[in-house]
This record gives structure tokens, C-alpha cells and sequence, in this order.
């Protein structure tokens, strides 16, 4: 799918460019100058060719890593609606099906640790996130002279280990380092293909203080910038290629193909709603492609399902393949919210204040779509417990005034081991 317009603006030099040899404007670049060149001197595997073919004459680090650093963003490629409907699959593979793209790569990562950090700071260990971190972080380390060691996923890593969570789309999710992977006082960089919400770097970041290690700096591939993912860093972030960065184009003017001048990244769609959680759904309220987009068509057009997503960035967001809320025609179908915050974490306290924040979220969501709690025609109440049901009841008539329909049933279990669950259907704003 080539020649579709891409979303970032035209500070950036534009994807796959012919006339793109100039550096990049991309922030990224700052920690490399010509005034401060990489402190180690190449070795033989950095060489022309093992770097695909980079002029013989050696440039100064900055400039040879901006020019990598095209050459690698027109190889990246864009999959709407995968896995699931509504998210923008940024796919990395290509470079790695390239041997001198996968060489420009690892030089490119080299040029950046070796310039930022230099004699005194160079770093002991590479720490890789599972699993995509796995495709360039040991080649890295080799490179940097540092050792590799993995995060993995809970269970995966033999004899003792440090566990910590954090949240993903299905939930909560572990990693784990083994216990002696890293010495007092070692010297870390913790790289990764993606930061998206930031939830699995952090948590690698806490694994390697909690083992002693010095964390030196993030870096990863790609950065997700519109979900401010490096907020939840507390060492510097680097990022070598543009992602998406910004949830939607909405306000924007659609732009033409006519707009661009040269051939863009296959599969790029970088003009589309962009997605917003840890599998980067659409942040704002989109239409639902009931097939493969084109360009223009999916900036913003109204599909033909007439179904219209619903984001509430006030109310818990969706942790899985699901939708805060979905209006199809005059009616709004809100899904079941749980007692959890505007950042997904769970509320503590009594069933009542759980409720409380099920009926903010339904408020919130229902806002989001332009209506009210006042035209809820329909309730669903999950209990796990009947127990407390008139403890629940007490909160929900203060927010259900008018008494919509309702059913209330006590189920075995709900997720993430909450006591009360309200889902609903609204009329919409304008029905
Ligand atoms: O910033 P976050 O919201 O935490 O998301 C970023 C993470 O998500 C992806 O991994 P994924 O969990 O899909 O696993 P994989 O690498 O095994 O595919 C990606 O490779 C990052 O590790
Ligand atoms: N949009 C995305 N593309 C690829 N990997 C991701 N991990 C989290 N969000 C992603």
C-alpha cells in the first residue's frame, strides 16, 4: 500500500525521500555531535560493508547516524487494525529481513551509546525487554562491549529472580530478571523496540535498580510519543525513529497524495486515528473500518458501519479488545466498567466507593460520547457477591435517579478480582 500521506509534520524529513539525505531534525539526534564524536574507534564489524554500504570516508557520528537513520524509518512499515480492529501495528521486521538494514541498526544504536555514553559511563549491561528487545539488544551489547541479560516474562527464567508487574492489555503481567544478573553498582541501558505506555520499560527499570544496577538511559527503536509512555521513565529516553505521534489527525486538514512527492513506507498509514493504550487503540472517537482503509477514507471519513468508538480519557481505559463504549446509531452501548481509575489502577475501599467510581466512568464515558447518565435506558450490575448488593444499590440510585431498566446478577468472579461491575445502554445526544 504505497502512497499514503503520513501524519508527522514537515520538520521531518518525509519517509523514503528521495532528496532526504540531509540530517534529521529528529530530536534524537541531540546526544551525537560532530563536536563530541563516539570515544571508542570503530572495529573492524562496523566497517562499510558491514554497516550496508555507508561511505568509505568516515563521517562525523551525527551525521552518519542521521543518514541511518533514514535509511531505517523508510523501512518500517504500518498495519492498521492489527491485532485487533482500531490498532496501528508498527512492524520493525523489515530490518531485520535486511542484513544490511539489520547492520545500519545496530550501528546506528552503537553510534548513540557510544557518543552519550563515553569513557567513565560506558555501560556494563544491555538489559533487553522480552521479546522484541531480544532482535538487536545482545547485538548491541557485543558492540558496546557490554554484557546482554533478558527480561523475561514471569516463569520463563531459571533458579532465583526479581519480579515485578505492571499492566498490558489483558491485565496485569509480569517480568523477572534473574537474581545475579546484574552486580551492585553496574552500569545499565535498558533498550526495546516500542515504548508505548511505557508499562513494560518501567518495569524493567525498577527490576535492575532493585538488583543494584545504575540505570543509565532508556533506548528503544520507536517511540509511541502521543501516550507520553516516557513520562513513567526516571532516567533519560532515547528513541532513533519516528512513530506515531499523535492519536488522531482529526483537526487537521486531510492531506492528498499530491500533497507528497515521493514514494511512502508500504502499509504507512500515518495519517490515521493512531491507537492509544498498551495496544494502542484509537485515542478519540473514530469510526470503525469494517475494511482495509485507504488513506483518505480512513482520515476521518465516516465508515460504513456507522459504528462510532467512544474514548473517555476520564474514565478506566480499555484493557483489552474492547471499547469503552461503542455508538451505533442513536444508541450508546457502554461496556462494563469496573472500579478502576482514569489510569486503569484499581480504587480501594468499601463496595459502596467501588461503585462510586463505576458510576463516574460510566459518567465520563458517557460524556465522551456527547450524552448523559440521565438517558441510560438500560442497566447491567455484576456482584460477586449478592451480599452487597444493598450496599451497592445505596450509591447507584444517587447517579441512577430516573430508574432506568436494570438487571443485577452475582457472578463467580469478575476481572482483576473486583466486587462490582456496571455496564449500560444510552440513548445517544442527539436521539
Ligand atoms: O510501553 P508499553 O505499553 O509497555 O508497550 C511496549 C511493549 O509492547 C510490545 O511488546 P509486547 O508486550 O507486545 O510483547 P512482544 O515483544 O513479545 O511482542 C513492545 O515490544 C514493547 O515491549
Ligand atoms: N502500535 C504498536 N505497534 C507495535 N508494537 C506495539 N506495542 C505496543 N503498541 C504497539
Amino acid at each position: 500500500m504505497s502512497g499514503q500521506p503520513v501524519s508527522f509534520d514537515t520538520s521531518h524529513p518525509p519517509h523514503g525521500h528521495p532528496d532526504n539525505k540531509g540530517p534529521s531534525t529528529d530530536a534524537a539526534d541531540k546526544p551525537s555531535t560532530a563536536s563530541k564524536p563516539p570515544p571508542t574507534k570503530p572495529d573492524p564489524t562496523t566497517s562499510d560493508a558491514a554497516q550496508g554500504g555507508q561511505p568509505s570516508t568516515a563521517p562525523s557520528g551525527s551525521s552518519e547516524l542521521a543518514r541511518l537513520k533514514i535509511r531505517l524509518q523508510r523501512a518500517l512499515r504500518q498495519f492498521p487494525d492489527f491485532p485487533e480492529p482500531g490498532v496501528l501495528f508498527e512492524d520493525i521486521l523489515p530490518i531485520f529481513a535486511d542484513h544490511e538494514l539489520h547492520g545500519a541498526l545496530i550501528r546506528a544504536l552503537e553510534l548513540h551509546v557510544t557518543s552519550s555514553y563515553g569513557i567513565g559511563s560506558k555501560p556494563d549491561v544491555i538489559v533487553g525487554l522480552e521479546s522484541r528487545g531480544f532482535l538487536f539488544g545482545p547485538s548491541l551489547a557485543l558492540r558496546v562491549g557490554a554484557k546482554f541479560v533478558p527480561v523475561r516474562k514471569k516463569g520463563k527464567l531459571p533458579g532465583p529472580t526479581e519480579t515485578e508487574s505492571f499492566m498490558k492489555e489483558y491485565g496485569e503481567d509480569f517480568f523477572q530478571m534473574q537474581s545475579d544478573a546484574i552486580t551492585a553498582g553496574q552500569k545499565v541501558i535498558v533498550v526495546d523496540d516500542i515504548i508505548a505506555t511505557g508499562g513494560s520499560a518501567a518495569a524493567a527499570g525498577s527490576l535492575v535498580k532493585k538488583l543494584g544496577g545504575t540505570l543509565l538511559g532508556y533506548v528503544f527503536m520507536m517511540e509511541l510519543d502521543f501516550l507520553k509512555g516516557r513520562e513513567k521513565l526516571d532516567a533519560p529516553v532515547y528513541t532513533l525513529l519516528r512513530g506515531q505521534e499523535k492519536s488522531s489527525e482529526k483537526e487537521e486538514p486531510t492531506k492528498n497524495e499530491d500533497d507528497y512527492d515521493m514514494p511512502l513506507r508500504t502499509g504507512g498509514f500515518g495519517s490515521d486515528p493512531v491507537p492509544a493504550n498498551k495496544l494502542t487503540h484509537n485515542r478519540e472517537q473514530n469510526e470503525i473500518p469494517t475494511h482495509k482503509p485507504t488513506a483518505s477514507r480512513q482520515t476521518h471519513r465516516t465508515m460504513s458501519s456507522g459504528m462510532k468508538k467512544i474514548f473517555s480519557d476520564k474514565a478506566c481505559p480499555p484493557a483489552g479488545p474492547y471499547t469503552q463504549a461503542i455508538q451505533a446509531g442513536s444508541t450508546v452501548y457502554v461496556s462494563g466498567q469496573i472500579p478502576a481509575d482514569a489510569q486503569g489502577k484499581l480504587v480501594e475501599g468499601s463496595v459502596g466507593e467501588k461503585t462510586e467510581c463505576c458510576c463516574q466512568n460510566i459518567r465520563a464515558v458517557l460524556e465522551a460520547a456527547g450524552t448523559d447518565i440521565s438517558r441510560v435506558v438500560k442497566c447491567n450490575v455484576f456482584l460477586t457477591d449478592m451480599a452487597n448488593f444493598a450496599e451497592m444499590n445505596a450509591v447507584y440510585e444517587k447517579h441512577f435517579a430516573h430508574k432506568p431498566a436494570r438487571s443485577c446478577v452475582a457472578v463467580h468472579q469478575l476481572p482483576k478480582g473486583v466486587p462490582v461491575e456496571i455496564e449500560c445502554i444510552a440513548l445517544a445526544g442527539d436521539a
